[in-house]
């Protein structure tokens, strides 16, 4: 894909640029715009907002008497933080160590654990299960499969969260361009390693953590530290990888150690923090000025504003005598009560001058965000509503449920009568049809009266279609199923002659029929595709949705109203053509049935 920044010196690889222009950024070519249409866009832009965030922890004071516990005391590691990152926007938590970057972050991702005080919201709203699932989290130690290549992880990742509209082809594509993205084609066969197994450097394993995360397309992305311990090319490189990924209408927030002024250029803002109080937040190309304006400017030689930064955090000041004396060594100076009363007036200047403007843009947007998340769905947490998730399930277990019951009653008849119609076939009291006939309309009552009296209870409790039709053709459809599946037991309990040999088979092929039916997996290979064909139980839930649900009917969705044809549960059946799926089962029905009585007359006569 991108980068993009050509005025960082950056090498263009075999990347695109950024789906939404900015000043620095050209429009790319057509066939790369389609190829990376995955992750070029969020689908669910998300408005984060956080307003006077503050957060204390409990900790021992270490000081007790013997066994007597420690007594405990509260340190705060936040102390109002407040800021917004639109979709779109790439946000920086810059901060000397160990002042609550990593604590605010975590917060951000609904990760923290305890009281936070101040509110934290996402397109005006409280942090959700449907949040969660469009936020990506790049912890600073990465949890990653050693044995697993790089390309291994990557794919896994891209099959188990992308779109089930996608193939397995298109979703290893993608793995395999974000690879690229991040620099790692070259290590792609290498495996991650761990503490007992060399893998890849720490700069790729990195590349991993973060490539998994932009795999699932996420709405918000949160990234603690993704430069440290990387090389400032590779950096510059996955600040510009997150920028793109940001324009595509996407929030990223991260935290960085000491970016470099080019890095530094690529934040849309920044949050300055200073144990834990912030004394900057807002826009990054603003944040020189406001310095300027509160006094702090930066000597005539000072190259990197995010140094600059870093150093008023720790209460460091540009020492204006020191420039002409010795450029080299000393800029600035500071004794450790300066250093505190500095950190002290910049808390208290952005209280003053940054937060009330903070606070007006906050809920400025607050009135948009509450409108635009009441007019769209996306918050509802599926995209599909609860009944019609149900009723295609209910269906979908009638189909089995009757397919398995007839078929493993079917199995015992022949095995376990076999001594006895020997026996009475020696003396000749009957042909072996008739017995066969008799055995199978003998049983036949009790076979549909138990899927009769099933069916009309679950039928009408599990909210199925009201309509005496669609009642009475689903009925014959399931007992249609139940004479095909009893059908089967009948010919293989009649081929093998043995009980325990029959269950083990029918049921190995149950699950294949189940399998290749294509409900739990998609995408089946084709060595297995074709049983599909010869399974019963598709044919009869192909049919049993078919009578459920018209063409042209709709249900409620995430994106207004959407046809039921469309939901993939029922997208994959591909109901094209009941007429063939009845016409499958009656001749399975007679087939297997002429199979069974073939098998017995054979058997008989051997
Ligand atoms: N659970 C905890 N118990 C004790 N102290 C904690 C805990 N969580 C955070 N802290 C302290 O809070 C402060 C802020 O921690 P945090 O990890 O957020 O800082 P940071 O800015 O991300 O630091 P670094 O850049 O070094 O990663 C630190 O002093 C840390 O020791």
């Amino acid at each position: 894909m991108m980068p993009p920044e050509q005025e960082n010196g950056v090498a263009p690889t075999n990347q695109t640029e950024p789906p939404v222009s900015t000043s620095n950024v050209s429009p790319c070519p057509e066939p790369d715009r389609v190829r990376f249409s995955v992750l070029r866009h969020s689908l669910h832009p998300i408005t984060l907002k956080f307003e006077d965030v503050s957060y204390s922890i409990k900790i021992e004071s270490g000081q007790g008497w013997c066994s007597s516990p420690k007594p405990k005391i509260t340190r705060a590691i936040l102390h109002g933080v407040s800021g917004t990152a639109r979709p779109g926007e790439l946000m920086a938590m810059l901060g000397p160590s160990g002042s609550g970057k990593t604590t605010l972050l975590t917060a951000l991702g609904g990760r923290l654990p305890g009281k936070i005080s101040g509110s934290i919201t996402y397109n005006g709203g409280p942090f959700s299960s449907a949040t969660k699932r469009r936020t990506g989290f790049v912890a600073q130690d990465d949890a990653l499969y050693p044995h697993l290549t790089v390309l291994e992880t990557l794919t896994y990742a891209a099959l188990l969260k992308l779109p089930s509209s996608l193939t397995l082809r298109e979703k290893a594509e993608q793995a395999e361009m974000v690879a690229a993205e991040l620099g790692l084609t070259r290590c792609g066969n290498s495996v991650i390693g761990g503490a007992l197994l060399r893998g890849v450097s720490g700069g790729e394993r990195k590349r991993v953590s973060i490539g998994q995360e932009m795999l699932v397309n996420p709405s918000l992305l949160l990234l603690d530290e993704p430069t440290s311990g990387l090389d400032s090319t590779t950096a510059q490189r996955i600040i510009a990888t997150l920028r793109w990924v940001a324009r595509g209408g996407r929030t990223i927030v991260t935290t960085i150690h000491q970016p470099s002024s080019r890095l530094f250029r690529m934040f849309d803002k920044v949050v300055v923090l200073s144990e834990g109080s912030p004394i900057y937040s807002g826009a990054a190309a603003r944040a020189m000025d406001y310095f300027a304006s509160i006094g702090y400017e930066p000597g005539f030689n000072f190259v990197n504003p995010a140094d600059f930064l870093l150093d008023l955090a720790n209460g460091v000041t540009p020492d204006p005598r020191q420039e002409d004396d010795d450029d080299q060594n000393q800029e600035f100076h500071g004794r450790q009560d300066d250093l505190q009363s500095t950190k002290q007036f910049l808390i208290h200047s952005y209280k003053k001058n940054l937060h009330p403007l903070l606070k007006e843009e906050i809920h400025q947007q607050e009135q948009q965000d509450s409108t635009k998340s009441s007019s769209r769905c996306w918050d509802n947490q599926w995209t599909t509503n609860w009944w019609l998730q149900f009723k295609v399930g209910l269906l979908f277990f009638f189909s089995i449920f009757w397919g398995f019951f007839p078929l493993f009653n079917a199995i015992f008849v022949f095995p376990l009568e076999r001594p006895i119609i020997m026996r009475e076939r020696s003396s000749g009291m009957y042909r072996l049809s008739s017995y066969y006939i008799a055995r199978m309309v003998g049983d036949l009552p009790m076979e549909l009266v138990l899927p009769t009296i099933f069916v009309t209870i679950t039928y009408w409790m599990g909210g199925l279609k009201p309509s005496l039709v669609t009642f009475a053709l689903t009925l014959a459809i399931v007992l249609l199923n139940v004479l095909v599946a009893q059908g089967l037991g009948l010919a293989l309990g009649a081929i093998l002659m043995d009980v325990k040999q029959a269950t083990t088979l029918s049921s190995v092929l149950m699950l294949v029929f189940l399998l290749a039916s294509g409900y739990y997996i998609q995408h089946i290979p084709m060595f297995i595709d074709w049983m599909r064909y010869i399974s019963f139980s598709q044919y009869c839930y192909k049919l049993l949705v078919g009578v459920q649900y018209s063409v042209n009917e709709v249900y409620e969705c995430g994106h207004g109203s959407c046809r039921a044809y469309d939901f993939p549960a029922i997208k994959s059946l591909q109901i094209h053509n009941m007429a063939v799926d009845v016409a499958a089962l009656v001749l399975m029905l007679l087939g297997y049935r002429v199979l069974a009585y073939l098998a017995l007359r054979l058997g008989h006569q051997h």
